[in-house]
């Protein structure tokens, strides 16, 4: 669980996030929202620690990130996972290359122990077959799923995934956003993700946090984003006809 208490973060004088408060779940998919500048981003890199922020704290399962000495700081960021945009794979290195360098790099198991490892993640994903091929050789949607491997290679407790969706087409992406929530659910990870994809919103929206100019301006589930009145998140979630149309035959169904 991930507690996230009044933070701000500032560049010179542009305040972006202006006092965010929140809880994220384990064993669920969080998803952040917001317009493009919104802050989510900037948010997510607080999350990892990748900036800090300079008002307010965040709590990861009891523990105050600002009360943590810098070996505590390292230690816990080894048991944060992250799925970049556009997959970030080592285009040197095979599937299982990519997938074993979180462990070389910061664990002292033996190759074995290693290999093991990776084929356990890699059977996971279902893409233990493709375990000798280089990215450039596997399609996007399974380029994804190498990246979701590398990022729960090392068990890690919290999962952070910014636009996992992006460049995928509708079915491929709704396979990614299923993976993630079958793994966040199996392995009772908190999962934070960055998306601007509104089918994720509704399939696996768990919980969502919708950023506006750097405030909380809403939260909640799937359902509940279906009922709301507040006018920001009905702007711009059923900004296309086709998800105002859904949204109609839901309130309808329910009345
Ligand atoms: N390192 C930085 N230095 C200065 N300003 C930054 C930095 N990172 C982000 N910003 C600013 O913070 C604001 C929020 O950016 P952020 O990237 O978090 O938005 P976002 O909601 O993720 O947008 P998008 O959906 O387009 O990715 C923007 O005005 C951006 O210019």
């Amino acid at each position: 669980m991930i507690e996230v208490n009044d933070i701000h973060k500032s560049f010179g004088d542009a305040h972006v996030l202006k006092g965010v408060s929140t809880v994220f779940e384990n064993g669920k998919t969080n998803l952040i929202i917001g317009q493009s500048g919104s802050g989510k981003t900037v948010f997510l890199k607080c999350l990892l620690g990748l900036f800090y922020p300079e008002e307010g704290d965040i709590i990861y399962d009891g523990n105050s990130y600002a009360s943590l000495s810098d070996k505590e700081k390292r230690n816990l960021r080894q048991e944060m996972g992250m799925v970049f945009q556009g997959s970030a794979l080592f285009d040197s290195m095979t599937v299982a290359g990519n997938v074993m360098f979180p462990l070389e790099m910061f664990t002292k198991q033996s190759v074995s122990e290693m290999t093991d490892r990776v084929n356990a993640v890699l059977k996971r994903v279902n893409l233990i077959d493709a375990h000798h091929k280089f990215p450039s050789e596997i399609s996007g949607g399974m380029q994804k799923r190498v990246a979701i491997a590398r990022a729960i290679v090392m068990n890690p407790k919290y999962l952070f995934c910014d636009e996992p969706n992006s460049g995928l087409d509708p079915k491929t992406a709704i396979l990614i956003d299923n993976l993630i929530k079958e793994i966040t659910e199996e392995y009772d990870i908190t999962t934070v993700i960055n998306t601007h994809d509104m089918n994720s919103v509704m399939q696996i929206g768990e919980k969502i946090l919708f950023l506006k100019d750097g405030l909380k301006e809403w939260e909640g589930t799937k359902n509940e984003i279906f009922k709301t009145d507040n006018q920001a998140v009905t702007d711009f979630v059923y900004s296309s006809d086709l998800f105002k149309k859904v949204r109609q035959m839901y309130i309808e169904e329910r009345n």
